[in-house]
């Protein structure tokens, strides 16, 4: 069994491990706000060659490339499936604004 730990000690490594989320929560807010410029972009792209703003394929891929890393990862795909169903949606709302604000931005095209 683990030796107990007096009061001290376990605050101590609590705030250690703390530090180390601190740290880690601070990267995945950087890297989260990467992904949402990356999708922006290509939002911004699929606007503008009238292209549908979900591409159930390329999320296809995505799924099982996830599975597979997150079984190397040790996690429940579950979970990492929850995390990144969250960026996708996220990032599709944000795609269909961006057609709707190049839709209106667009004038019509000239009757042939
Ligand atoms: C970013 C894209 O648009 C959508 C959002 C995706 C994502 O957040 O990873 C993936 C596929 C698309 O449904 C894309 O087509 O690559």
């Amino acid at each position: 069994m683990a030796k107990p730990l007096s009061r001290e000690e376990a605050l101590a490594e609590i705030d250690r491990l703390r530090h180390g989320i601190d740290c880690i929560d601070a990267a995945l807010v950087y890297m989260v706000a990467e992904r949402f410029r990356c999708t922006g972009e290509i939002g911004a792209i699929k606007a503008r060659a009238a292209l549908p703003p979900v591409d159930e394929a390329r999320e296809g891929r995505q799924k099982a490339r996830l599975a597979k890393l997150a079984a190397e990862a040790g996690l429940s795909p579950d979970v990492v499936e929850g995390l990144f169903r969250y960026m996708t949606t996220e990032a599709v709302r944000r795609h269909r604004e961006i057609a709707a604000r190049t839709q209106q931005a667009t004038p019509p095209a000239k009757p042939a």
